[in-house]
């Protein structure tokens, strides 16, 4: 069956349809409505005020490479300038492509980028170092907690280096729900 027509421009067939409206739309009438959206919301909530300098938690990952291109986009009327911040953990075979996607996005963009490693900020421990301390000891689940403590941490030091303001990631509601489910996974719940 072909696709319906884009319920905004209706010229172009649809690409997707948006779960929460059942809008149909095509790519590019997505994008506009989904850099409207991200304006409202910045403005509405006066999240990110004209001045600001903001740091973008950039990962290499889909979601801070979403957020750092919508910001960008829309930093003309926000009135706001960005700067990159990547955190090597120190992870071997994982964090390097990523940080090789951040360096040609930073290029690409023509934003300034700065690398902030575990290994310097933390006296030679990488998360390969922190996993192997822990491997054996009965506690080796709990290297995604030493990361996420350790990773904010970084991010706060290069979002000082570059004299931020703000700092954004791009958590979503999806990372949310994650952290709940694994909550409760834990028996980690409010006792009433
Ligand atoms: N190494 C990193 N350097 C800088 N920011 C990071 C790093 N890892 C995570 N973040 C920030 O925290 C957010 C949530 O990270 P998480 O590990 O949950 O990845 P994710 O939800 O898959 O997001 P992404 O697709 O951007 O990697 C990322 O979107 C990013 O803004």
């Amino acid at each position: 069956m072909p696709a319906p027509p884009c319920a905004s421009c209706h010229a172009s067939r649809a690409a997707l349809r948006r779960p929460r409206s059942g809008q149909a739309l095509c790519g590019a009438c997505f994008c506009a409505a989904f850099e409207a959206e991200v304006l409202h919301t910045v403005l509405a909530g006066r999240l990110l005020p004209p001045g600001a300098v903001v740091a973008v938690g950039a990962s290499g990952g889909k979601d801070s490479t979403v957020l750092a291109h919508v910001l960008r986009a829309l930093t003309p009327r926000l009135g706001i300038s960005l700067q990159l911040v990547a955190v090597d953990e120190g992870i071997g075979g994982y964090r390097d492509a990523a940080l090789a996607a951040v360096r040609r996005q930073a290029a690409r963009w023509e934003l300034p980028l700065t690398v902030v490693a575990y290994e310097d900020l933390f006296g030679g421990w990488t998360m390969d170092a922190v996993a192997r301390s822990t491997a054996g000891s009965g506690r080796s689940r709990s290297c995604c907690t030493f990361c996420g403590v350790l990773r904010r941490r970084a991010l706060e030091e290069g979002a000082r280096r570059v004299g931020a303001t703000h700092i954004v990631t791009g958590h979503n509601a999806d990372d949310m729900a994650e952290t709940v489910l694994m909550n409760f996974l834990r028996g980690a719940v409010p006792t009433f």
